[in-house]
């Protein structure tokens, strides 16, 4: 009885509160009624203790892009405390493969930092505009609202609003799906749209747990990249733009591509494949250099065969130095032209370490070879090529790695292993070729992990005894050569004598004839020969 004089009491209230606004808005001019709303909600701002700020999709500088902050908050409550809110809504990401769950419009989620709880609420407002939308649901505008006691107000904005910035952020980059660019030919300046990079989801499954190699060299490598990784603070304190080039270089099939596929993972960055001969100009590898973004490795595979940057300056340097040691010293050599019609190795190095290298931050750089030897050194040297890093032959110490990825062989006591471990001291073989070995002979046949170890063990020796007799061949052919270079000497030398002897008895001849003539014609002049 006592609730139903409550609610009659109440209803009796508001509409008591009807009336009188009605009567208000009829009997009162519209200036009066708009000082009192203002003077009301002042009235009702100073006693409440709480304070909101409101973070919309689009607005600001960022009117008809989805605005970054917005994005991250979105991100981070999903995250964070999605698992609290009771009305969710489950989106696929433009760019993941995953199902984003996020908290619902109209929805409160409570979030606690620093101690201090804070609210947050989802929700939408309507555009009023005359353009008719082209899609549904555009002219709605999302909004995030969080609300605070006033007392937290320096914690929100000065740490906690941050916080949530650099988590969402930090959330997106774990959830989202890597891709591997490659450049378009020309540079994507075929017009409107064009892009310079195409590119797939990045799927590479190589990590350094599956890379075979020496696993000290391996552990620099990973400490190495931590240290990058954590370096933002540094590179900014030293003035270096945040970025580590690495050159990797060793024969064909050591696992180069591997080791970057290996770092992409560890790392968390996408992958850009730049395919040099496909670059007009150090315009264009400018261009494409810009269009790449942070959190990025930008690979350069051989990069002794991609253009012709190696032997050019070596071959100047060459030719300058014999002509010094043979006589008067040529015109300085002009410096490498740049006719806007090819990637010069001025503008490669620009591209590694110019202005605009520092742009968005954070990438690596590598490069991979399979002869150093031929490169400029220039181009490798250090704090340009910060790291280098030689994929070798494979060693015992990786064959056990290929062996428990390709055969579930975890310990060290397999019957063959003393056996290989000699053979690999012995001979060289690729990490490529011992995987291939490894692999199991055919789709039907069970894998058996005795049968490839010993399929690998005759490998070995197969490519031991072809070392062998190519040595043995190659000792044959020098030999050969050296003999006949001997012979050729020989010969050359037998020659020069003989001819000297010629030319000693022609003298001796004319010795002999002039003095005869002197004898008979008593003439002085005549001595000196027929002149
Ligand atoms: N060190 C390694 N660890 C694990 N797998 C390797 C390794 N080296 C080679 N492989 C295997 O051999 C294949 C070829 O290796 P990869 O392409 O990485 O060699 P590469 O040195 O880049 O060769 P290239 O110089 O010809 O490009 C890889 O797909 C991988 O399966």
């Amino acid at each position: 009885m006592a609730l139903v004089d409550k609610w009659s009491g109440l209803w009796s209230a508001v509409a008591s509160f009807i009336f009188l606004w009605s009567m208000l808005q009829k009997h009162v001019p519209p200036s009066l009624i708009l000082r009192l709303a203002t003077w009301s909600n002042k009235v009702v701002t100073y006693f409440n203790p709480y304070l909101q700020i409101t973070i919309n999709e689009y607005g600001g500088a960022e009117r008809f892009r989805r605005s970054d902050f917005f994005k991250n908050v979105e991100t981070y409550l999903s995250d964070a405390c999605a698992r609290r809110a009771r009305k969710l809504k489950a989106e696929l990401g433009k760019d993941s493969k995953k199902l984003q769950v996020a908290v619902d419009d109209h929805e409160e989620v409570t979030d606690t930092f620093a101690g201090v709880t804070l609210w947050w609420y989802a929700s939408k407002k309507t555009q009023k505009s005359n353009v008719v939308s082209w899609y549904p649901g555009e002219d709605e505008r999302r909004y995030y609202r969080v609300v605070f006691h006033r007392s937290h107000r320096d914690l929100v904005v000065d740490s906690y609003l941050p916080y949530v910035q650099e988590e969402g952020r930090a959330i997106t980059v774990r959830n989202r799906q890597r891709r591997l660019f490659t450049n378009n030919a020309g540079g994507g300046g075929g017009g409107y749209r064009s892009r310079a990079w195409s590119h797939v989801p990045f799927e590479h499954p190589a990590t350094f747990d599956t890379l075979a190699m020496d696993p000290v060299e391996k552990e620099t490598v990973i400490d190495d990249l931590s240290a990058f990784m954590e370096a933002k603070e540094y590179y900014a304190k030293v003035g270096k733009p945040w970025k580590r080039g690495y050159l990797l270089y060793g024969p064909p099939g050591t696992g180069k591509s591997t080791m970057i596929a290996a770092m992409a993972n560890f790392l968390d960055y996408d992958v850009y494949d730049l395919e040099l001969t496909a670059v007009k100009n150090n315009t264009e590898l400018r261009k494409l250099f810009i269009e790449t973004t942070g959190k990025s490795i930008i690979v350069i595979e051989d990069i002794d065969c991609s253009v012709d940057l190696t032997g050019k300056r070596k071959e100047k340097k060459k030719k300058t130095e014999e002509e010094d040691d043979d006589g008067p010293k040529p015109p300085m050599q002009p410096p490498e032209k740049d006719d806007g019609t090819k990637v010069t190795l001025s503008g490669l190095l620009n591209f590694i370490d110019g202005l605009w290298s520092a742009c968005g931050g954070e990438r690596i750089i590598i490069f991979t070879t399979n002869h150093k030897e031929k490169l400029d050194p220039a181009l490798i040297r250090r704090g340009r090529m910060d790291k280098h890093i030689e994929m070798s032959y494979c060693t015992f110490q990786s064959f056990k790695v290929l062996a428990r990825n390709y055969l579930d062989i975890h310990d060290d006591d397999h019957h063959l292993f003393p056996e290989i471990r000699q053979l690999l001291e012995e001979t060289d073989m690729t990490p490529a070729d011992v995987a291939e070995n490894l692999m199991p002979m055919s789709k039907k046949k069970k894998k058996d992990a005795d049968a490839c170890l010993a399929a690998l063990v005759e490998a070995l020796k197969k490519a031991k005894e072809d070392a062998a007799a190519k040595a043995l061949a190659d000792a044959k052919a020098k030999e050969e050569e050296e003999a006949k270079a001997k012979e050729k000497a020989a010969a050359e030398a037998k020659k020069a004598e003989e001819a000297e002897d010629k030319k000693d008895d022609q003298e001796e001849k004319d010795k002999t004839s002039d003095s005869k003539k002197v004898t008979s014609n008593g003439d002085i002049k005549v001595l000196v020969g027929d002149k």
